[in-house]
């Protein structure tokens, strides 16, 4: 681990060095700052050197390539001299530019500690540190005052503290970001859609993707998630090391700590041999933690303890223990957590801690459901019947047609409200074409398709276990919801026939249910 000091060479180093090195050994600093300030005593720079040992020392110098020599030489220890040039020493954004690229060059190992001199140089050289130490380049900070030297703690978190609010920020911040379509953003090419809702959520998750912190998205099933989550690693600077997904409810509760954490030889019946879990597997890059508010109690607070960095670390910084291990184990993890849980309610319950979901969420994308974007409908239709039409092709060869959508059949698709969003609308046009015959996809063949999803769904509702949290009239409710979309579906949206089919006298007894039990279908104007 190397010690590697980074500051700036202020004008009372110079003084400093002008009122104490012989004049000839000082000439071009005394062109600078003439005979120097004997008050200035050894100067900042000298005054940390005397208490701390660095590794390596670079200097960042606006001053004359002769001075800063000058200046490095009286100074010892063999610092690297790093020349630029400021037009303005107070210009937070040019400082900024100019000290990025030369801490992007420092050759850093992971633990080797970064130390920022705050002392030399003007205040925004100074905030610059502070901001950049906080955040992109986590560092140790040092103060220097009258000889003496005080270790900086500045106690905010900009990625905790801070970079939420921002980002959390209403529209208003994110307006100018939402204007594209995902084909245009470098990394979420593959979404598609150009609704208002879908270009707002791109522009979300690419600023997201710039910020090296945890990202939760939020969405119904089937909204894309993962999808996202994808493209917002791919646009990051992580982009080319490994996304690792693990679907935290589809993995038992014993076996997700090693799932996660990974295992040492023996530490239970059948760990024959040590073995990587996902955090070490994604080091370098970017877990996907999928479904992740369907964690149990006990594994939100592993989760939570191996999502802390240590303190000076950055925020992807992991701390944990594989099972049976003695000694922990740190990666360098961008986390991305995804469900399609109400997290709040989930908080209300007792069922997900909030200082979980508060780690998880420093930038939260909620993603639209389908039928709140009917626009995308088609485009998104007719994108996945291409990849359909080539996979059924090499299955049914020359027998197989290629189907296209008519026009009245996307009518009918923005129509109906896709409760299982983008997931379902790709498995019906599987199977309506699968099962059509003829070139063009017709209203009845994807209402035929969809009909099979909510029929399974009331199968389920009617072996729900008893006991627990089981309420009936909730459940008679999404029975009847069942059934009312079922008859406008079949209906073709048209409210007077769904009423008949349901056996009502009339068509506001229907109209009254579908408001009440908020079942959404787009009502097809009929003339009644
Ligand atoms: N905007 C989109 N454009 C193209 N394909 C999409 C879009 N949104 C979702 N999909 C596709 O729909 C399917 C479901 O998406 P995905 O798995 O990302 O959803 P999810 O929200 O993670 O679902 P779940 O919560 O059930 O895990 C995938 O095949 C995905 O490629």
């Amino acid at each position: 681990m190397k010690r590697i000091l980074v500051s700036w060479i202020g004008r009372t180093d110079l003084k400093a060095m002008a009122a104490s090195a012989p004049a000839q050994k000082s000439k071009s600093v005394r062109k600078i700052v003439g005979e120097g300030d004997a008050q200035a005593g050894i100067g900042p720079a000298k005054t940390l050197l005397d208490h701390e040992s660095f590794d390596e020392v670079h200097l960042l110098s606006d001053y004359s390539p002769a001075a800063s020599k000058e200046f490095a030489t009286w100074l010892g220890c063999k610092p690297v001299l790093h020349a630029v040039e400021l037009t303005n020493p107070s210009h937070h954004g040019e400082i900024l530019d100019t000290v990025r690229p030369i801490l992007e060059r420092l050759q850093r190992k992971k633990d080797d500690e970064l130390v920022f001199h705050l002392s030399p140089g003007t205040p925004a050289m100074a905030a610059i540190w502070i901001l950049l130490g906080k955040s992109q380049y986590p560092a140790t900070m040092y103060q220097t005052y009258n000889g003496a030297v005080s270790k900086t703690e500045i106690p905010f978190d900009i990625t905790t503290d801070v970079l939420p609010g921002l980002l959390r920020e209403p529209d208003r911040y994110w307006q100018h970001l939402a204007t594209r379509t995902p084909q245009e953003v470098s990394g979420f090419e593959s979404i598609v859609g150009e609704s208002e809702a879908i270009k707002a959520a791109v522009g979300r998750a690419q600023r997201a993707a710039i910020h090296d912190v945890p990202v939760l998205i939020l969405g119904e099933s089937g909204t894309g998630k993962e999808l996202f989550a994808e493209a917002i690693h791919k646009a990051s600077h992580r982009g080319n090391q490994k996304i690792v997904s693990i679907n935290c409810a589809a993995i038992s509760r014993e076996l997700l700590e090693s799932e996660l954490f990974g295992h040492v030889k023996g530490a239970f019946t059948g760990a024959d041999k040590d073995r990587k879990g996902a955090f070490e597997e994604a080091d370098g890059g970017t877990l996907f933690l999928d479904e992740v508010g369907d964690c149990d109690l006990a594994m939100q607070a592993k989760l939570l303890r191996a999502l802390q960095p240590p303190p000076g670390e950055g925020p992807c910084q992991s701390v944990f223990r594989p099972v049976g291990a003695t000694k922990d184990r740190v990666v360098d993890v961008r986390i991305i957590a995804a469900t399609n849980k109400d997290l709040s309610a989930a908080i209300t319950a007792g069922e997900f801690r909030d200082d979980l979901m508060y780690r998880l969420s420093i930038v939260t994308l909620k993603l639209p459901p389908l039928r709140q974007r009917s626009k995308d409908i088609t485009q998104i239709a007719k994108s996945l019947l291409v990849g359909i039409n080539s996979r059924l092709k090499k299955q049914g060869g020359t027998s197989y047609q290629d189907k296209s959508i008519s026009a009245d059949t996307i009518q009918f698709m923005q129509r109906y409200p896709w409760p299982g969003n983008v997931r379902e609308l790709s498995n019906a046009l599987v199977q309506a074409s699968m099962m059509a015959d003829g070139k063009a996809l017709k209203p009845q063949d994807i209402a035929a398709a969809v009909a099979e999803f909510p029929s399974a769904k009331s199968d389920d509702a009617m072996n729900i276990p008893l006991g627990g949290d089981f309420v009936l009239e909730s459940h008679l409710i999404d029975i009847q919801r069942h059934f009312l979309r079922r008859a406008m579906l079949e209906a073709d949206g048209k409210v007077t026939k769904a009423a008949k089919l349901l056996g009502y006298k009339n068509y506001q007894t229907l109209s009254a249910q579908l408001e009440r039990l908020d079942v959404e279908f787009e009502k097809e104007t009929e003339s009644k």
